[in-house]
C-alpha cells in the first residue's frame, strides 16, 4: 500500500507528470479529509491522472477506462502493474466509491460548485464540466429559423443551376440549404471539397433574402482561430465571392476581412477575460469560424457566450483533421452526430429548397440536422495521389497507403524509407535544395519582399515532434547549418539573424498585429540595408516590417511541426516522422499534413512507423455527445 505522497513521488520520478500535476493531486488530496491512506492515495491518482489527460486534450477521464490494460500504453508493463498494485488493484467500483468518499464538497454530480464533477461514470475539472454544460446547452437549443420560400428557392436555384446530366446529390446545394434555414450550420469537408465555395453562397443567399424580406443588410462577421487561417479565409472567400453570379450590391455585403477569434473577442493584454461576453454580446447577425475543428471547448464556450441569441453560426472545418492544442474536439465531437442522420422536418425543408429527397430517420438529437459532409473533392482529379493517400490515411487503411506509396503510380507522391542515417542526411540534403530556392530570390540591390514571401512559402518541412534530430529544433539548426556550408545564407559567428532567416511567432502581440504562427523573412532594412528587419504579409496584403529585436516570442522556421501547419497549405510539403514511436503519431496527425499540400508531397519515414502512425487513432474523452439530445 502506498501514501499519497509516495504515490505522487514515484510517479513525479517517472517524469509522467509535471510540477502542476503533482501538485494540484497533493492539494486536493489532503484537503479531501480521508483517513484511509489508500483511499487518499486512489483520490491523489484520480486528480493526478485528470491533470495529465486534460493537458492531452480531452475534457475529462471516464473511469470505466482506468485499467491496467488501457493505462499500459502511457506507463509501461512494468510501472503500471507497481502502481496498480500499490493502489490495491482498483477497479470501476473502487473509482466510484473513492468518489464518494470525498464528499460532494469535493466531487458533486455537477449541480454544487465543488472542484470536480463526476457525471456518468466521466470526472471533470469543475471548469471543464460548466464549459461542456453551456456548449450542449447552445447546441441543443437552436432551432430551425426560416421555413423555405419562394425567394430563397430561386436564389438557390441561380448559385446551383440544375445539372441535369448528373443524378448525384449536390452536397453543397444542401449544405446551403440546410445553412439559410438553421440557426446554426456546421459543414465539415477535406481539402477541395468547395467548403469555401460553399460558404459564399450560403452568405450571398441569406444576404439576397434578408434583403428583399426586410429592406436592411445583415452584419456578417467572419473569423478563424488562427492569424494564418483568417488570413486564407481572407484571400479564400474573397476570390469565391467574385465568381458568384449574383449583383455587386450582394457581393459587398460579404465580408472580405477574416479576424482571429482572439480579436473577435477582444482579448485583453492584461487580462484573460474577454471584452465580449453574455452581457455584452458581439454585434452580428451571422458569424462564420472556419477551421472549426482548430477551436478548443473554453473557446467555443466563450464564442457562445458572446454570441446574441438572435445570431446564426456557421462552423466549417475538416472534421479529419488533428483537433486543438487545447482540450476538447466540438467540431469533431458534433460531427459524430452525422451518423444519426436527418429528421422527417429536415429532409422536407431539404426537399422544397434542392429537389432532393434525403432519408429520414427517428430519435436524434435536434443539432444533427445541421450538419453536413462534403465529400467530392474538386481540387484533387481522381488520379491526384494526394487526394487518394489523403483518403487512405482517414480510413487507416495502412496496407493501401504503403502500396500506393511504393508503387510510384503518383507524380506528386513521394515515398522515401527512412530506416538508416544516411537517408535521414539525404532527407535534409533535399529539404535544403527546396530552401536555396527562395534564397535565390533574395537579390540584396532588388528586393521584392511579397515575391521572397511568397516563394518561402511554396516548400515546408513539416515534423511531428518538437524536440530531437526528428523535432523542429533539430531539423532547424540542421538545416541552417547545411545552408551556411553551402553558402546559401552568411551571418556573424553567434549572431542569431542573418539575410534570409525565416522565423515564425509564437505568441501573440496585439500590439505589433503580429499573431501565433505568422512567419516573417529578414531581410536588409528598406530605409538601412545595414540593419535588418522581419517581414510579414499581413492578412489584409499589406507588408509589415519589425526590428527583430521588437518580436514576440519566435523561432526559425524552415521547419515547422504539423499542429503549426493546420490551417496553411503550401505547394511542396515534406513530412518527416522521427524513428521512434511516439503516442502523438496519430492518423489525424498524418491526415492533417499530407492535406496541406498542393500540388507535392514527400513522405519521409519508415515501414513500420507509418504504418503505426496510420493505425493510432486518439478519441478525445469528452462527453459532449452524451449531453446532446
Ligand atoms: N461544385 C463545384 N464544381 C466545380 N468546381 C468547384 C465546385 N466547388 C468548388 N469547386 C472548385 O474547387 C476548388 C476548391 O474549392 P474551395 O476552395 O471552395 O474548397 P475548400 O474546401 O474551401 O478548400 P480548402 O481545402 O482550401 O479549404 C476551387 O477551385 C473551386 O472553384
Amino acid at each position: 500500500m502506498v501514501s499519497n505522497i509516495a504515490l505522487l513521488d514515484k510517479l513525479k520520478s517517472s517524469g509522467l507528470i509535471v510540477p502542476l500535476d503533482f501538485h494540484l493531486a497533493l492539494f486536493f488530496s489532503r484537503r479531501a479529509n480521508l483517513t484511509d491512506p489508500l483511499a487518499q492515495a486512489r483520490f491523489a491518482f484520480l486528480v493526478v491522472w485528470l491533470s495529465v489527460e486534460v493537458r492531452a486534450g480531452h475534457v475529462c477521464i471516464n473511469l470505466d477506462d482506468i485499467t491496467k490494460v488501457n493505462l499500459e500504453y502511457r506507463f509501461g508493463f512494468e510501472r503500471i502493474n507497481n502502481l496498480y498494485a500499490d493502489l490495491g488493484n482498483p477497479k470501476l467500483t473502487d473509482w466510484l466509491s473513492t468518489c464518494h468518499l470525498v464528499g460532494q464538497n469535493m466531487v458533486s454530480d455537477g449541480e454544487m460548485l465543488s472542484p470536480f464533477v463526476l457525471n456518468k461514470h466521466r470526472f471533470y475539472f469543475q471548469r471543464m464540466w460548466q464549459y461542456e454544460k453551456q456548449v450542449a446547452n447552445y447546441f441543443n437549443h437552436t432551432i430551425c429559423l426560416n421555413k423555405p420560400t419562394s425567394l430563397a428557392i430561386k436564389e438557390l436555384d441561380i448559385l446551383f443551376p440544375a445539372n441535369y446530366a448528373s443524378a448525384e446529390i449536390d452536397w453543397q446545394k444542401v449544405a446551403t440549404a440546410s445553412a439559410i434555414t438553421q440557426q446554426v450550420a456546421i459543414i465539415s469537408g477535406g481539402p477541395g471539397t468547395g467548403k469555401t465555395t460553399t460558404i459564399s453562397k450560403i452568405l450571398a443567399t441569406l444576404v439576397a433574402v434578408h434583403r428583399q424580406q426586410f429592406q436592411s443588410d445583415l452584419r456578417i462577421v467572419a473569423a478563424a482561430p488562427t492569424g494564418k487561417a483568417a488570413a486564407r479565409l481572407t484571400e479564400s472567400l474573397s476570390a469565391a465571392v467574385a465568381t458568384l453570379p449574383i449583383d455587386d450590391s450582394i457581393k459587398e455585403r460579404i465580408p472580405i476581412e477574416a479576424v482571429t477569434l482572439h480579436r473577435l473577442l477582444g482579448a485583453r493584454i492584461d487580462s484573460n477575460k474577454f471584452l465580449y461576453y453574455k452581457d455584452n454580446p458581439l454585434s452580428v447577425d451571422i458569424l462564420l469560424i472556419d477551421e472549426a475543428s482548430m477551436v478548443d471547448l473554453p473557446m467555443m464556450s466563450s464564442i457562445i457566450a458572446a454570441l446574441p441569441k438572435h445570431a446564426r453560426l456557421i462552423l466549417l472545418g475538416d472534421k479529419e483533421q488533428l483537433s486543438s492544442v487545447e482540450a476538447g474536439a466540438v467540431f469533431g465531437d458534433l460531427c459524430e452526430l452525422l451518423a444519426h442522420g436527418y429528421s422527417h422536418q429536415h429532409t422536407l425543408i431539404i426537399k422544397q429548397l434542392t429537389g432532393y429527397q434525403l432519408d429520414a430517420t427517428n430519435n436524434h438529437p435536434s443539432i444533427a440536422d445541421s450538419i453536413c459532409l462534403l465529400q467530392k473533392s474538386y481540387r484533387f482529379a481522381s488520379q491526384s495521389g494526394i487526394g487518394i493517400l489523403a483518403n487512405l490515411i482517414k480510413i487507416g487503411d495502412s496496407q493501401e497507403v504503403i502500396r500506393l506509396l511504393t508503387h510510384h503510380q503518383y507524380r506528386d507522391i513521394y515515398f522515401y524509407n527512412m530506416t538508416t542515417s544516411e537517408q535521414y542526411e539525404q532527407a535534409i540534403e533535399n529539404c535544403v535544395s527546396h530552401y536555396q530556392s527562395y534564397l535565390h530570390t533574395i537579390t540584396p540591390s532588388l528586393l521584392d519582399v511579397e515575391i521572397i514571401l511568397s516563394s518561402f512559402a511554396k516548400f515546408r518541412l513539416l515534423c511531428a515532434l518538437r524536440d530531437g534530430p526528428f523535432g523542429v529544433q533539430g531539423l532547424n539548426k540542421l538545416i541552417e547549418n547545411l545552408l551556411l556550408e553551402k553558402g546559401s545564407i552568411s551571418r556573424r559567428k553567434q549572431e542569431a539573424w542573418y539575410i534570409g532567416r525565416p522565423v515564425m511567432i509564437l505568441k501573440n502581440s496585439f500590439s505589433l498585429g503580429l499573431f501565433n504562427g505568422d512567419i516573417g523573412i529578414t531581410l536588409p532594412a528598406a530605409d538601412d540595408s545595414n540593419k535588418l528587419k522581419v517581414y510579414f504579409l499581413l492578412p489584409n496584403g499589406e507588408i509589415k516590417a519589425v526590428s527583430p529585436f521588437r518580436l514576440p516570442e519566435h523561432e526559425t522556421a524552415y521547419a515547422m511541426t504539423i499542429h503549426k501547419s493546420q490551417g496553411s497549405e503550401f505547394e511542396h510539403v515534406a513530412v518527416i516522422l522521427p524513428n521512434q514511436y511516439s503516442p502523438l503519431l496519430t492518423r489525424s496527425l498524418l491526415y492533417t499534413a499530407v492535406t496541406r499540400a498542393k500540388q507535392t508531397i514527400s513522405l519521409y519515414s519508415s515501414k513500420t512507423i507509418l504504418e503505426k502512425t496510420i493505425s493510432s487513432k486518439i478519441n478525445r474523452q469528452s462527453g459532449l455527445a452524451d449531453l446532446l439530445v
